[in-house]
């Protein structure tokens, strides 16, 4: 046997020692849950510890020792950053390597994983020799971040994505429509009445509608325009990239118009609702998305107005009309200080001809340029702007002033029918205490005074969580079920406990004639009414023969212009007067 050659020996004992260090650190980084990939770049060879290979289940077995391997497990959308940030460090240009991808597990699975590493050898040309680093799984961090990021863009309802998304895109869209001279058109939709639909039966039932309605949406459009949810009932569709004609634009509104108005099949029932669109076409109608959101909004506002159902283009007309309507909403703010409103009285007749006791009180605007306003010119604008809470109290408190005089040198028996909106109803709460104490503080018993309350606000959840309906009655305020007729009625809705009056819409009496139809199904209302323990009124009388009819048919009082005008408070107290022992049942008074 030779000697050991002392050098040789030497040399093996340092490259042991060496590998023995390269174990510590490894098991070291391994400790820290990462694992250890160490790879000798010129040689093309690249070792995996056991922490590494476990985190995507395979064994060592499973993968050569080969750099080309793993890189074809990793994700053909990741490859080519990776490929950039290594040649990066190759080059000297990044003091560490690090990057982000998805690797393929044996199970099929992607896992992310950050990795990290570091030439620590290079060549005598600075080419590198082998570089070590780690993996460190994020595939939890990832899916936290996507999460995140999904919350934050998507709406969560529909899954549409929202305003925020939206606005990222149309700024994009818009920068390339600048750059490229095409055009993009904002489409603003609302659903017609869905409150109604939420009222009838119930949210979930609304959830579904919204979630079905979104998918119609998406179904009309091309897959390069967007919709979005911006809340409530609220969409906006993006056409992008329109070569310029607005036929197409038609054509898309056109679409959802009509797909929207066909019916929705919820869970036990089949409801329609419709759609009104309001559409500003980029760069035509404004300049930003700021004034591009609110064209195409002033754009819905008129399609609202003219009926729903329906689409307008935000043009000049549109534009002129939403600046009056922010004058009147200026002018509206300084009316009360200005005491510009008034009140009118409306008396309501007895059929049998007996002394008129009960009055509606219709608010009046003297706009000092536009004449008098009845409240279909400002009472919207009076419940967008908050200021409807305040005009409401106004005219209790205006009426009330009325009754007290009228009841004491008139007619001690009179009522006054007031309006309230459903805004004033959740605002001010209904509870008994508060009504008394209201009427209490204005001086007029409970008596003098009647609510006139319409089905949809009866059906509104708050409200008629609030309304104390028996206990309101009981305090001795009338409660009127009011404009009957008018919309989708319920014969239900007659039951609500606490009702005292029925008052029968103007649309009921409309083709009111002997033997006619309408005339049976009024007679029917009357008596179902009676049966209910309601007094019947019916409104917007009009005509002699309706007059006659009515009274004929047993319906307890009339409201009309044929048979008395609203008229101010000043000419109220003559014509009570006038009229004060009765009036003729029918007849067309001079
Ligand atoms: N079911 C459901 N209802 C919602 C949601 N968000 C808002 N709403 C309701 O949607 C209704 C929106 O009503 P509006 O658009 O103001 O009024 P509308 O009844 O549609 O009447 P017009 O728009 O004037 O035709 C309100 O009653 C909201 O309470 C939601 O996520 N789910």
């Amino acid at each position: 046997m030779s000697k050991p050659d002392p050098l040789q020996a030497a040399l093996a004992a340092a490259v042991h020692q060496l590998h023995a260090a390269d174990e510590v650190w490894k098991l070291a980084l391994e400790a820290s849950g990462d694992g250890v990939w160490d790879w000798y770049i010129q040689a093309g060879v690249e070792l995996y510890s056991a922490g590494f290979l476990q985190i995507y289940g395979y064994s060592p077995d499973d993968l050569e020792a080969n750099p080309a391997i793993i890189d074809s497990l990793t994700h053909p959308d990741d490859r080519e950053q990776m490929s950039r940030d290594r040649q990066a460090h190759f080059d000297g240009l990044t003091p560490v390597y690090s990057n982000e991808h998805r690797v393929r597990c044996k199970d099929g699975s992607w896992k992310w994983v950050q990795t990290r590493g570091m030439v620590i050898a290079r060549d005598e040309q600075g080419r590198p020799l082998r570089m070590v680093g780690t993996h460190t799984d994020i595939t939890e961090r990832k899916r936290v971040e996507a999460l995140t990021w999904r919350q934050a863009n998507y709406d969560a309802l529909t899954d549409l994505p929202n305003r925020r998304l939206l606005a990222e895109r149309l700024g994009n869209e818009m920068k390339k429509v600048r750059r490229e001279g095409r055009h993009l058109a904002l489409l603003a939709l609302d659903l017609d009445r869905f409150k109604e639909v939420n009222d009838r039966l119930g949210h979930d039932a609304g959830d579904e509608l919204l979630r079905q309605a979104a998918r119609r949406i998406a179904n009309c459009i091309r897959e390069v325009d967007m919709v979005a949810r911006l809340g409530g009932d609220e969409f906006i569709v993006l056409l992008a990239d329109l070569q310029g004609e607005p036929s197409s634009v038609e054509r898309v509104a056109n679409a959802l118009v009509n797909s929207l108005a066909q019916p929705f099949a919820l869970a036990d029932s089949q409801q329609t609702v419709s759609v009104s669109v309001g559409i500003a076409l980029f760069p035509a109608d404004a300049d930003d998305a700021q004034h591009l959101f609110k064209r195409a909004d002033q754009a819905l506002y008129a399609a609202k107005h003219a009926g729903r159902n329906g689409y307008r283009f935000a043009g000049r007309a549109v534009h002129e009309a939403a600046q009056a309507r922010s004058r009147l909403g200026a002018e509206l703010r300084l009316a009360l200080e200005r005491q510009e409103f008034c009140l009118h009285f409306q008396p309501v007749l007895p059929a049998d001809g007996g002394a008129c006791t009960q009055a509606e009180v219709l608010l009046r605007w003297r706009h000092p340029v536009l004449g008098l306003l009845g409240p279909g010119s400002f009472l919207a604008l009076a419940e967008s702007s908050g200021l409807i809470c305040e005009i409401g109290a106004w005219v209790l408190q205006d009426a009330a002033a009325q009754l007290k005089a009228w009841r004491r040198e008139l007619q001690p028996e009179l009522s006054l029918a007031v309006n309230l909106s459903g805004t004033q109803l959740r605002e001010w709460g209904c509870s008994v205490t508060d009504w008394a104490a209201r009427l209490l503080r204005l001086g007029v018993p409970g008596s003098g005074l009647v609510l006139d309350l319409r089905e949809a606000q009866l059906r509104d959840p708050q409200i008629r969580g609030l309304m104390q309906l028996p206990a309101l009655r009981a305090a001795g305020i009338g409660l009127a079920l009011d404009d009957f007729g008018a919309g989708d009625s319920m014969l239900h809705s007659l039951r609500h406990p606490g009702l005292s009056q029925l008052k029968f819409s103007r649309e009921l009496l409309a083709d009111l004639r002997p033997g006619s139809r309408e005339a049976d199904w009024l007679a029917a209302l009357v008596q179902l009414a009676g049966t209910c323990g309601l007094n019947t009124v019916a409104k917007g009388v009009e005509t002699a023969v309706q007059a006659r009819m009515l009274i004929s048919l047993g319906v307890g009082a009339l409201q009309g212009h044929h048979l008395a005008p609203a008229i101010p408070a000043s000419e109220f107290r003559a014509w009570l007067d006038r009229h004060k022992n009765q009036l003729p049942p029918g007849a067309a008074p001079g």
